[in-house]
């Protein structure tokens, strides 16, 4: 995956957060972010994630398969645990039977599963963040963008996603991560980003360095694996509502048409339903319904 001469800035006059950021995402790599508050770590990850769109330059590559935690998990959604966690799965290309099974197991997992029937919205923050792991590793991502998913969990846990994350690596995914915790998987990151200044620098991890390892990959080799099963994949249809215009430059440029009750029915082709939903769950949308041609999930 690579970005190109990519620069974002909010509004049309807004300072450049990003600038002329150029890089190549290496391969089957643990990638950590660093950078001061509001030096534009998030801001990184949204675009790899692909759920934020760069105002200039371009990003390439990504994976079929990417997911993400952000920063903040949009918790007031009109679904229960595990509802929520086989809606995003059958986003993500899984069955129904296969999304239903994985939530549960990343349920039981992270110490949440008596918590699958409770509503969103009645979860304790903890839990809830929970789900938002848990959602971003239901299909296997080849690409796992964690902004800070540590933050909120209990010990156990926490330790559980560390291991999510070895096991991602294990099987050839790309792992970016921010964290204020300086140890966060102390040892294992090969490469750092700092971000500063608008810029964003590869540095060289102490710990690579000194085991005279490799601090780059080379050119992107990300599996593009699909899940989605063989045959066209059809449109993602995603009903939604936010009382409010629709945030700008969504991934895939869906078509927007009027919905029942208020609500506004998004039509976007399969390859970009994930980073849709991820972008409309950023911007704190509700998602009502999601389904493909007349198969309502
Ligand atoms: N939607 C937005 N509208 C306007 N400005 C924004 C928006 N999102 C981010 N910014 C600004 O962009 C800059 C970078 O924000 P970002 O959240 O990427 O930083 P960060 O390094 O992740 O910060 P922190 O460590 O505090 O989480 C900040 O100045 C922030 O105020």
């Amino acid at each position: 995956m690579r970005l190109e001469h990519v620069g974002r800035r909010h509004g049309l006059r807004g300072p450049w957060v990003l600038r002329e950021v150029s890089l190549t995402l290496p391969a089957a790599a643990l990638v950590r972010v660093v950078g001061t508050n509001g030096s534009g770590k998030s801001t990184l990850l949204r675009l790899l994630a692909g759920v934020d769109a760069p105002t200039e330059g371009r990003v390439g590559g990504r994976p079929a398969r990417t997911a993400y935690v952000p920063e903040r998990f949009p918790a007031a959604l009109p679904f229960t645990a595990v509802d929520y966690l086989v809606h995003l799965g059958r986003v993500q290309g899984l069955g129904r039977a296969a999304a239903r099974a994985r939530a549960g197991e990343w349920l039981e997992r992270f110490g949440a599963g008596e918590h699958a029937g409770t509503e969103l919205a009645a979860l304790s923050k903890g839990t809830s963040q929970k789900v938002a792991v848990a959602q971003a590793l239901l299909a296997d991502p080849a690409l796992l963008v964690l902004d800070e998913a540590w933050t909120g969990l209990d010990t156990g846990a926490r330790a559980e996603l560390d291991t999510a994350v070895r096991e991602r690596l294990a099987e050839g995914a790309t792992v970016v991560f921010v964290d204020h915790d300086p140890r966060r998987l102390e040892g294992e990151a090969l490469v750092v980003y700092g971000v500063g200044e608008g810029r964003v620098r590869e540095q060289t991890p102490p710990v690579a360095a000194a085991a005279g390892l490799p601090v780059a990959g080379p050119e992107p080799t990300v599996p593009r694996v699909s899940v989605t099963p063989a045959g066209p994949a059809l449109p993602v249809r995603i009903t939604v509502s936010g009382g409010r215009s629709l945030p700008s430059r969504l991934p895939g440029n869906p078509t927007t048409a009027p919905g029942p009750d208020g609500t506004t029915l998004l039509t976007v082709d399969a390859a970009h339903s994930d980073a849709l939903l991820g972008a409309l769950l950023a911007a704190s949308w509700h998602v009502h319904h999601l389904g493909t041609e007349g198969v309502r999930v």
